[in-house]
């Protein structure tokens, strides 16, 4: 007989990663953080939260999350914020499988966090709504909120505000250069485009905005980004995600696999699907292990 909590009381939960189709600055806010327009596009890949509760009060990691400190890890951060609005004493245990490259542009760290304040929201039946929990997740990034909302969406303000969009269904070919990049220094870069004249769903529709603001900064500062945006660019129109590093291309589905595998040596790719509604948002007791 050990100590150890039987398997079963381990839940698992989709983070589902995003690219963003298009990435436009249009403005600053008086406290700095940039305006913008994009579009979030969810995928059929990601991360995987486990979850199980604990009814000491303690909110721990399990394992180690590619080498992220535990209490800076978002996961880590987001039940932190959630406790509040938990009754007394409750806590958890949270591991994380992690397939999102960091640093990538693909929103892994912040769909991580608005997986754990739906799992933890509903485990320690906290009774809050999808827009608290929205803006309890918005505290811990500009990306978290289109996750917690779980559907693709063209999104304006930091990334807040939020209008579903129905996406053609298409297969993605993703490729990760093999380099991080920091968010925050990408935004303060000088020669950032940040006037861009604001478009609107229609605009996008119609193919008129497919520029990504980030793209001149980081082909020219990344070389390795720069090679991933050439190679794939032979493939098809290739764009950045996010501020990077992650590039992508968007291809017929039985090419998809071909292409990803002939990917050039230090970089790696993966194939996955655009998808209009995140799987986190499948019915409660959907959740398996
Ligand atoms: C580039 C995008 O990934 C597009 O989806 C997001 O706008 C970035 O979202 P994120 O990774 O959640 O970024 P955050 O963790 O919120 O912000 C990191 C840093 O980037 C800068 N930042 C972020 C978002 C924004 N709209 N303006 C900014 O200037 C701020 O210096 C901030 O401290
Ligand atoms: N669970 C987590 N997963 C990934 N990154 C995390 C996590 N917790 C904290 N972080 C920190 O967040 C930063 C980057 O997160 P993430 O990988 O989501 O960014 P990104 O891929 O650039 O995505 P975004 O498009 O949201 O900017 C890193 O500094 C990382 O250390």
């Amino acid at each position: 007989m050990t100590s150890e909590i039987a398997d079963e009381d381990w839940s698992a939960w989709p983070a589902p990663a995003k690219l963003n189709l298009f990435l436009h600055i249009t403005g600053r806010r008086p406290d700095g953080l940039h305006l913008l327009q994009t579009v979030f596009q969810l995928l059929d890949w990601g991360d995987t939260v486990h979850v199980r509760v604990r009814t000491d009060g303690v909110i721990a990691r399990v394992g180690d999350n590619a080498g992220i400190i535990e209490q800076d890890d978002l996961v880590v951060r987001a039940a932190r914020l959630l406790q509040a609005a938990a009754p007394a004493g409750l806590g958890a245990d949270i591991r994380v499988d992690k397939r999102v490259p960091i640093g990538g542009g693909l929103g892994g760290g912040s769909s991580d966090a608005a997986t754990t304040l739906h799992a933890l929201n509903r485990l320690w039946k906290c009774g809050l709504d999808e827009a608290a929990l929205a803006a309890l997740g918005l505290q811990l990034g500009a990306d978290v909120p289109v996750f917690v909302r779980g559907h693709s969406a063209f999104a304006e303000g930091v990334g807040e505000l939020l209008v579903p969009i129905e996406l053609p269904r298409r297969t993605y070919v993703i490729v990760d250069p093999g380099v991080s990049i920091p968010t925050g220094a990408l935004f303060q870069a000088a020669e950032l485009t940040r006037d861009s004249a604001a478009t609107t769903i229609e605009g996008f529709i119609s193919g008129a905005a497919t520029q990504n603001a980030f793209e001149p900064v980081v082909r020219a500062r990344y070389p390795a980004v720069a090679r991933a945006l050439d190679w794939l660019g032979e493939r098809g129109r290739a764009c950045l995600s996010g501020t990077g590093a992650a590039v992508f291309v968007a291809v017929d589905g039985d090419k998809a696999t071909e292409i990803a595998g002939r990917c050039p040596p230090g970089m790696r790719a993966w194939v996955a699907n655009g998808i209009n509604v995140s799987p986190l948002l499948a019915p409660a007791g959907d959740q398996r292990r």
